[in-house]
């Protein structure tokens, strides 16, 4: 059996990653990616740039204290200025100032770019790239050469950009790593390039890419079939433009695709779902459900023939055991469900396969879906919906009425009360609470009713509300869909209402979510559910 050959990641989501439009990682912020990563098994952690701002100084200072235990932080920065010898040179300085076991030093590989952009010779891009790696090389352990645009400088003048690598070989560079910094290549094209090199440089070569044509993780693949041993890249692959390669699906598919290549350590792909998501909290952007391997949706069954497939064989409908990445299946309830689908949630639920319910259970969610309904994002009415229709469901309040009351005067700020009245056992309770608008007033009037008799309702809270209107030509006249997100300590949970009318859209959904809660409380049940916008109901049994 031949021995695997290591690849090694380079993970730069705090240095290219927070070139991507919206991305503001925070000193703190970087320390804590930076441990994530190190956990994950990630061999290099570009930190940043020293030269560029304070707070990428200070993040070498500071993270020379933190026990990392297998990673390699690394400081980035470009070769020196033009006419100016290394030592001298500012940002030389500051990149052997960082501090880290390797450096990497960006430079020019397209012509274009060494006479138009940087405005000097072709002579003087070679010497500043050879000074610029000598200097560091003499200096740090390790110095990583980013050949930029090398993609493009080698279709166009495949001397010169030859001639800028055996530069850098020669000055001493422990990698050169070529770098499709426009994100405009095609996979033969990375592939034909990268096999040509491998015959002309003895130093180790590794792949930058780009996703400008959506295909920076085939390019990276491409590279690293043909010899590429580093692929450089950010987690969820944010970065400049269009973002750099995703490496949960470098390292998914090299882990799992390519009996050949290794990449980390034995055990530790399984939190990758977990550092995806972590990134993304981090960064305060939203999740992409259908990232591959590491988002929500990546292994949602929704349409009936797939999950009556998966029910049989998991793998007829999935590329990967989603637990491999740390990821997990889930089946999704719809109108476009089958039998499959309910019996599925039943078993989920505990319930037994009682085909009476089953087909009930299909019937009710394929008409309330015709009316606007959508369980996929509300998987808590849902729950109530079976509880229902299984004869499970305990009533704990009977509703009597509501109505809801906005004053409203020119120029100052509205008034809005809600008034309840509702029955849990022999006790009539008849509510009144002002709000920040309908659904807080409600929500103030049924908590006013219900907390001392229930109170556990005080551990629950809404965190997102959405309104969707769903037949939009009836203009103003249209039935519109609420959905609800709340949360109490241990879950998180969607409710839906579906109306002509906002405010009664909003009850219904406010009024399955205060149910659920009664009805999870009941069943005594502390199982967590994901805090992520994928819900997962819990068992009923
Ligand atoms: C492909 C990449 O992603 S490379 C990394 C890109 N990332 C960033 O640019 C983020 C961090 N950048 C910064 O903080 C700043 O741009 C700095 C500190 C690097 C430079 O700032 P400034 O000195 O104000 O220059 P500015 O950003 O306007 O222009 C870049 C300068 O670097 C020069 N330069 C660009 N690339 C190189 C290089 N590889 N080697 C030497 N000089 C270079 C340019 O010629 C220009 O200098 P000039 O104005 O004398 O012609
Ligand atoms: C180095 C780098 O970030 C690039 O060429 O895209």
């Amino acid at each position: 059996m031949n021995p695997m050959t290591r690849i090694a990641i380079y993970d730069t989501t705090l240095r290219d990653g927070s070139q991507g439009e919206g991305v503001n990682f925070s000193l703190q912020d970087k320390l804590l990616i930076t441990s994530r990563l190190d956990e994950l098994g990630v061999d290099y952690v570009e930190g940043g740039y020293p030269l560029s701002n304070p707070k990428d100084a200070a993040y070498f200072q500071a993270v020379r204290d933190l026990p990392l235990g297998h990673t390699k932080v690394v400081a980035f920065g470009m070769t020196r200025r033009r006419d100016i010898a290394a030592e001298d040179d500012t940002g030389m300085k500051a990149l052997v100032a960082a501090g880290t076991p390797a450096v990497t030093v960006v430079g020019k590989t397209w012509d274009l770019h060494v006479r138009e952009v940087l405005g000097v010779s072709l002579e003087e891009n070679l010497r500043m790239i050879g000074d610029s790696l000598a200097f560091c090389a003499s200096r740090v352990s390790e110095v990583i050469y980013d050949a930029e645009h090398f993609f493009d400088g080698f279709r166009r003048n495949p001397d010169y950009s030859l001639q800028t690598l055996r530069q850098a070989a020669e000055a001493g560079a422990s990698w050169i790593i070529l770098c499709d910094t426009n994100g405009g290549s095609l996979p033969e094209e990375v592939a034909e390039a990268v096999s040509q090199v491998a015959r002309e440089i003895r130093v180790p070569l590794g792949i930058h890419t780009h996703n400008d044509g959506e295909l920076a993780v085939a390019n990276a693949l491409a590279a690293v079939r043909q010899g590429a041993r580093q692929v450089q890249g950010t987690i969820n692959g944010l970065g400049e433009r269009c973002g750099n390669a995703d490496l949960c699906s470098v390292i998914g598919n090299l882990s799992l695709k390519y009996p050949d290549f290794e990449v980390l350590a034995p055990g530790k792909l399984v939190r990758l779902t977990e550092v995806s998501r972590y990134v993304y909290e981090t960064a305060n952007m939203n999740f992409r459900p259908g990232q591959a391997f590491v988002g929500a949706s990546a292994f949602a069954h929704k349409g009936g023939m797939h999950v009556h497939g998966v029910r049989k064989i998991a793998s007829s409908y999935e590329h990967i055991e989603p637990s491999t990445v740390g990821n997990e299946r889930r089946i999704l309830v719809s109108e476009l469900s089958g039998k499959s689908n309910i019996a599925e949630k039943l078993t989920e639920f505990g319930l037994d396969q009682d085909q009476d319910l089953l087909s009930r259970v299909l019937d009710r969610v394929q008409e309330l879906e015709n009316e606007g309904y959508q369980f996929e994002a509300a998987e808590a009415s849902f729950v109530l919906l079976v509880e229902r229709l299984a004869g499970r469901h305990d009533k704990r309040f009977d509703l009597r009425g509501f109505h809801v009351g906005v004053a409203g005067q020119y120029g100052r700020a509205s008034m809005t009360e809600a008034t309840i009245k509702l029955q849990v056992g022999d006790v009539f309770e008849h509510t009144v609470s002002e709000g920040d608008g309908p659904v807080n007033a409600l929500d103030g009037a049924l908590r006013k009713a219900l907390e001392h008799h229930y109170p556990g309702l005080r551990d629950m809270h809404l965190v997102d509300y959405k309104v969707r209107v769903i037949n939009a030509r009836a203009g103003t006249a249209a039935r519109v869909r609420v959905v609800i997100e709340s949360t109490d300590q241990d879950a998180v949970w969607g409710t839906i209402g579906v109306s002509e009318n906002v405010i009664e859209a909003s009850w219904l959904a406010l009024v399955d979510s205060f149910e659920y809660k009664l009805s999870k409380d009941a069943r005594g049940r502390t199982a967590a559910a994901p805090k992520s916008p994928a819900l997962a109901a819990e068992s009923l049994s």
